[in-house]
């Protein structure tokens, strides 16, 4: 099967990286220069800049633009699409329907972790083609479907964005143990053990319960997670997820 990519941004190169040894895949931008470096990183893609107007009839095609790029990408797009694939945050399944032709409509939500085919990528719509869904993100990691638009739009917020929010974790707790005189190789090497470790242990472990096997009377997590209280970080990341969460709904609405 061969499946069109649409858009030669981050997130349609960590798509094609997953899915080029499953997948016949190309790629249609507008950027020559951008989809020649992608040729040179990814072989197997082909890559093709957009004409003015793009035949879509019965493609697989997953749909990689900016949402407020939807509208006159779709202006360039003829034909009727076999399926339609898109990734766009809260663009909602009733705003394609209206922009571009396809038998089947499903919106996904992939993360960044894509490219590593660590993504756990939310999807919704059609159910003719749950399955080619669901089988198709496989290959970038793991697939949850979910009945709702507003479930994938809460999804966008956890873990469509949560890459970034966790980055910020990440690096403000590697800055600490700077700021505490460690060197900062040591540092980033010890963040990216305590990430990969922590993984593991949340495939089992319930959080809370993480905790409080960490936390000693009177030690020095104890002392660190009352910086993180008084710091409202708890407060902070739930209206973080509410705010990115609010932001699909905007979106939506345009
Ligand atoms: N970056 C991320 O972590 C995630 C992004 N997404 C969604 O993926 C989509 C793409 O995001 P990124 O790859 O991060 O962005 P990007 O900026 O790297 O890529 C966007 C692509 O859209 C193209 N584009 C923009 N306006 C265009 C126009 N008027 N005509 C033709 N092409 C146009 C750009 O040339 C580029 O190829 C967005 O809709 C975003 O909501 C979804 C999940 C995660
Ligand atoms: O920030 C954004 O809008 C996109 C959607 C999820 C991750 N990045």
């Amino acid at each position: 099967m061969k499946l069109t990519l649409i858009g030669n941004g981050f997130m349609a190169q960590a798509l094609a990286r997953g899915l080029v040894n499953n997948f016949e895949v190309e790629i249609i931008g507008r950027d020559e220069k951008k989809l020649n470096e992608i040729k040179t990183r990814i072989s197997e893609v082909e890559v093709k800049v957009m004409k003015d107007m793009e035949d879509i009839t019965d493609k697989n095609i997953i749909f990689c633009v900016k949402p407020y790029a939807l509208q006159s990408v779709a202006a360039r797009l003829e034909g009727k699409a076999n399926v339609l694939f898109s990734i766009l945050a809260g663009t909602t399944l009733d705003n394609l329907k209206k922009q571009i032709k396809s038998k089947f409509y499903i919106r996904t939500m992939p993360n960044v972790a894509a490219s590593v085919c660590g993504s756990t990528t939310t999807v919704t719509g059609d159910k003719e083609a749950k399955n080619l869904a669901l089988e198709l993100f496989s290959y970038v990691g793991k697939t949850v479907w979910v009945n709702t638009e507003k479930q994938l739009d809460v999804a966008t917020a956890l873990a469509g964005s949560g890459p970034a929010f966790l980055s910020l974790v990440a690096e403000s707790l590697s800055d600490g143990a700077v700021k505490a005189g460690l060197e900062r190789s040591i540092s980033n090497e010890l963040v990216k053990g305590l990430f990969s470790g922590y993984a593991k242990l949340l495939e089992t472990t319930h959080p809370a319960l993480i905790k409080d096997s960490v936390m000693s009377p009177g030690g020095t997590t104890a002392a660190g997670m009352g910086k993180l209280e008084e710091g409202a970080v708890r407060d902070a990341m739930i209206k973080a997820v509410e705010a990115a969460n609010d932001k699909a709904n905007e979106i939506g609405q345009k």
